[in-house]
């Protein structure tokens, strides 16, 4: 694997108000989460980052006492979702990824109804209007779309004043607008203290919103850090990966390996992401792509396209598994 970025450290500490331990759970025998650590602190933004079926969704619904862990040990606020899901209730915000709210009901009353089992709600009128929801309360909810539910959601899962929210891809579906601002809700709900577990596999939203991330692959935590750590984390060699990231078109064929050694410095890996495309990493400068350059017209390569750009953390998932993260 070309990277030590190393899965979270502070996985094994029994601070933070979500620990989650060695957690394993099998479908039908098949083990969907296979040895999964993580931590989420109060005041912090935790993103839970992977492609699909990697596990996410499993995981969150085990700490929110949905799903019975099969093995490892998982606490939210000390106690054990399961056991103490009533002591859990009033403290914790879920926002599930397929809504779970009552498709009948119109939902301005959902809201309501959610607001009224909490000692001191959230005021409905400000959070609806911030959310959009003002313009769609007297709407059932099975007609709503598919992001005017996410928003219901989300307003349900925080109405309530909750300690540790858990936001199941928050944003999927929403336009650019509804997203911003549920991303500005997140932001204030950190600010006010609240551990945020975010399971998404946006990177944008992890890289924008997230303090710390875990990046998850077939149920386990293959890397953790903030995104900053992620991005400039260290290769296997020893040099620094840097933060640029060069992307290639060219005749297929070209050997990844060779690419990288042709750049300046050790700090560079390369990658044939399909026939014909290259990723590069490392410390870009003009003098890497001169050199890049000059190794592709000495074998009469005619470069189709060529960009630089920042390092995402899908080039992090990409190096670590040398898959996209969609
Ligand atoms: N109730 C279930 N019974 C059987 N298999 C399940 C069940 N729930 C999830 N799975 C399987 O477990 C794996 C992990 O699913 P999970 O929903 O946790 O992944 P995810 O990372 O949240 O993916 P996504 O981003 O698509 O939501 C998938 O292969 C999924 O098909």
């Amino acid at each position: 694997m070309p990277t030590s970025i190393a899965p979270s450290g502070d996985a094994g500490t029994s601070h933070g108000a979500v620990v989650v331990r060695d957690l394993v759970k099998r479908y039908g025998g098949r083990p969907v989460v296979a040895g999964l650590d993580l931590v989420a602190h109060p005041g912090e933004v935790t993103a839970v980052l992977g492609p699909n079926g990697a596990g996410k969704t499993t995981t969150v619904e085990c700490c929110e006492g949905l799903r019975t862990p099969d093995g490892g040990t998982v606490r939210v606020l000390g106690l054990d979702p399961a056991a103490d899901a009533r002591a859990l209730r009033p403290r914790v915000g879920v926002m599930l990824q397929d809504g779970g709210l009552p498709t009948g009901a119109r939902a301005g009353d959902v809201l309501r109804h959610v607001a009224a089992m909490y000692a001191a709600p959230r005021d409905i009128g400000e959070l609806s209007e911030r959310l959009g929801i003002s313009t769609f309360a007297r709407t059932t909810v099975r007609r709503l779309s598919g992001g005017q539910r996410q928003r219901l959601a989300l307003a349900a899962a925080v109405v309530g004043r909750p300690e540790v929210v858990f936001l199941d891809e928050p944003s999927a579906g929403m336009d650019p607008q509804s997203r911003r601002a549920v991303w500005d809700l997140v932001r204030e709900l950190r600010a006010d203290g609240v551990a945020v577990v975010l399971t998404t596999h946006l990177m944008d939203e992890a890289e924008d919103l997230a303090d710390h991330v875990h990046v998850v692959d077939h149920g386990r935590v293959i890397a953790s850090g903030t995104v900053r750590e992620l991005l400039t984390a260290r290769s296997e060699d020893g040099a620094d990966d840097g933060a640029g990231t060069v992307r290639l078109d060219a005749a297929p064929g070209l050997d990844p390996v060779a690419l990288a050694a042709a750049m300046p410095g050790t700090g560079w890996s390369a990658t044939a992401d399909e026939p014909g495309s290259y990723v590069l990493s490392g410390p870009t400068d003009p003098r890497a792509l001169a050199a890049l350059t000059a190794w592709l017209a000495d074998r009469d390569v005619l470069v189709q396209r060529l960009t630089v750009g920042r390092r995402t953390l899908e080039d992090v998932f990409l190096d670590l598994t040398g898959r996209h993260l969609r």
